[in-house]
């Protein structure tokens, strides 16, 4: 009885945040490191469809490093990358588009179906939503097919979200001549939040947050100002994939988001302990 009683207070509980929540969207970055973790990728996705089943609005965009240089191997390609973004040439491309659009894409939108949910692949291969061009290195390298997002089609996105369905996003964008790009999953996620005036971006990885030393999980920083984010950028403590994470956050505070969270997606309802509780998980970063 005492254990029904608890639980229904939790249920309580969960009314005043949901209420405030409710129509509010959520953007979720899923990193390629998660997708590779199939009992992480169950619990997330069911927390997923669980605020969208009491009314939020979350949007899924998606990456897959790991598995694009794994198969990128496969085919003899080596992988290089510079400030944590592949050198994508045409080779490249054609394994980013099939493990981004062909693969995961694919296999996010049918697990959510398969946890009781309700997804849409939004991917260049049915209804591509990002548009973009070449992205242009500040430092002059040229990454190939590498491309920024400049437009989002928030039409798709939303008439989805009304009639309860999720959208599934790669990282992946189209210029006006129909030209693919590749584009950083981090940086992609900013852009579908900015356009959506997202409620909040979370990015989920394999690491419990920034850290102070990469290997060290207890030296991870809780909460950090963008002035602190762009020093540990610079003195190379935040370095690799971290690096075009931490800029997309920065981008995303310089254009009024109060707050971003980088969170460890291994952990299990990270996601909710993020949005429903006061204690945050992972790494902040504030204005
Ligand atoms: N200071 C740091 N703190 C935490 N992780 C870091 C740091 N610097 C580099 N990293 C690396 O960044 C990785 C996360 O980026 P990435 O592999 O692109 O993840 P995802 O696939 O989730 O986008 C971590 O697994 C870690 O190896
Ligand atoms: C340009 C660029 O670097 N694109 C990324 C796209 C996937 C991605 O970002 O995946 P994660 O979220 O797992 O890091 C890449 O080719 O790896």
């Amino acid at each position: 009885m005492d254990q029904a009683i608890a639980k229904a207070d939790t249920l309580i509980e969960a009314m005043g945040w949901i209420r405030r929540f409710r129509g509010k969207t959520t953007v979720i970055k899923l990193g390629g490191s998660l997708l590779e973790d199939e009992v992480a990728i169950q619990h997330l996705l069911l927390d997923v469809i669980f605020m969208e089943s009491v009314g939020l609005r979350p949007v899924i965009v998606h990456g897959g490093g790991k598995a694009i240089t794994q198969a990128m191997a496969e085919a003899g390609i080596e992988a290089k990358f510079v400030r944590g973004r592949r050198v994508t040439d045409e080779a490249s491309l054609k394994v980013v588009e099939q493990v981004l659009a062909g693969e995961l894409n694919v296999y996010i939108a049918e697990q959510m179906e398969r946890y009781g949910g309700r997804a849409v692949n939004l991917s260049p291969r049915t209804t591509c939503v990002l548009h973009g061009r070449k992205l242009l290195d500040p430092d002059g390298t040229d990454l190939g097919f590498v491309g920024e997002v400049t437009s989002v089609d928030r039409d798709v996105i939303e008439s989805l979200a009304y009639t309860d369905q999720v959208a599934v996003i790669p990282s992946l964008c189209h210029d006006e001549h129909g030209q693919l790009y590749n584009v950083n999953a981090d940086t992609a996620a900013m852009a579908v939040a900015q356009s959506l005036g997202a409620d909040k971006l979370v990015f989920l990885s394999d690491v419990n947050g920034v850290r102070r030393q990469a290997d060290d999980p207890s030296s991870i920083i809780p909460a950090m100002s963008a002035t602190e984010a762009r020093e540990l950028i610079a003195s190379g403590v935040i370095q690799g994939g971290m690096i075009p994470k931490v800029e997309a956050c920065l981008e995303t505070l310089g254009r009024g988001v109060q707050k971003v969270h980088i969170i460890d997606g291994r952990l299990r309802h990270s996601l909710l302990l993020e949005i429903f509780t006061t204690d945050g998980v992972g790494t902040e970063i504030h204005a």
